[in-house]
């Protein structure tokens, strides 16, 4: 396995699970997990249904505390009592279903919980040009031009816009760890290729991104290092190219049965890697 301690550059992980286990009333969701996030890079963590993926964004953010192991940012161990305590300190989590309000526009979606005002009391009022220009910056630096209208209501946008919205928003307010629950899990292959788009965007201007997904050919495209859980285990844990998608979908359960399933030509395909979303 690689050292999960130090990265090929000698830096520190921004956040660490070290040895974490979280047991609920008799389930051990998540056993002996060390995992390391570093700035500048996205981690993979793959899994099928029940492995324990959620447990970890849980252990993360501050919804649950672990059973034993330590949870550690910059080698400092910290106990978060609350998503707030950890949001406090840089780390933002994008749930799969986009915490986006439909009959809101762009702009006021992006500021939600943070909105830029205008004027003195009692005549202050949300800045909403302003939130229009913070948003459609954001956007288009990260390579979401196809908004060009702060006004659109989000209800308009696709998946993909509304995932690219809700994560632009996070690293717009700071976030130094983005945690990214299944983003691509709902989109075709056109917008999932957006949000992997995204996430390299993201990474690029500094952020440690933790990618959650099942889909071992978007943790291929976008995977610097990845992990593998399995019963709430890291059966695996490898960088960028040292696996191929036969080699992940082997080792995730069920990849086995799934293979045999493939035709002949398709699996073929999975087994040159030649299948990678190209981004
Ligand atoms: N609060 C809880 N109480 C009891 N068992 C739990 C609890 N939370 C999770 N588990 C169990 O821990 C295991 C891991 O669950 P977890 O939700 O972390 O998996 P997952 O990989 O996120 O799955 P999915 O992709 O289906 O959401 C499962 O067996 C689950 O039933």
């Amino acid at each position: 396995m690689t050292n999960t301690n130090t990265n090929s550059v000698g830096t520190a992980p921004v956040v660490e699970l070290r040895e974490v286990t979280k047991r609920f009333s008799g389930v051990t969701a998540v056993q002996d997990l060390s995992l390391s996030l570093y700035a500048g890079q996205v981690h993979c963590l793959l899994g099928e249904n029940g492995a324990g993926k959620s447990t970890v964004i849980k252990l993360l953010t501050g919804v649950e505390r672990p059973t034993s192991g330590q949870v550690l940012i910059e080698g400092d161990e910290v106990a978060f009592n609350s998503p707030r305590d950890a949001r406090d300190r840089g780390i933002a989590t994008v749930y799969q279903e986009v915490a986006t309000l439909p009959m809101m526009s762009v702009a006021r979606n992006f500021v939600l919980g943070a909105e830029p005002t205008i004027g003195r009391w009692p005549f202050r009022r949300i800045d909403d040009r302003a939130a229009e220009r913070a948003a459609l910056a954001e956007l288009e630096q990260l390579g979401i031009a196809r908004v060009r209208d702060g006004r659109q209501l989000v209800g308009t946008l696709s998946g993909g816009e509304r995932q690219a919205l809700a994560i632009g928003r996070a690293v717009h307010f700071g976030a130094r760890v983005l945690v990214l629950d299944e983003p691509t899990a709902a989109l075709g292959v056109r917008e999932s290729a957006t949000v992997l788009r995204l996430i390299q965007a993201v990474r690029d201007r500094g952020a440690a991104v933790l990618f959650i997904t099942h889909n071992a050919y978007h943790a291929h495209a976008a995977a610097d290092h990845s992990t593998v859980l399995r019963g709430g285990r890291a059966i695996a844990q490898f960088d960028r190219g040292e696996k191929s998608i036969a080699d992940v979908i082997e080792l995730m359960a069920g990849g086995a049965e799934l293979h045999a399933l493939l035709t002949d030509s398709e699996r073929n395909v999975v087994d040159d890697g030649a299948g990678t979303i190209g981004v």
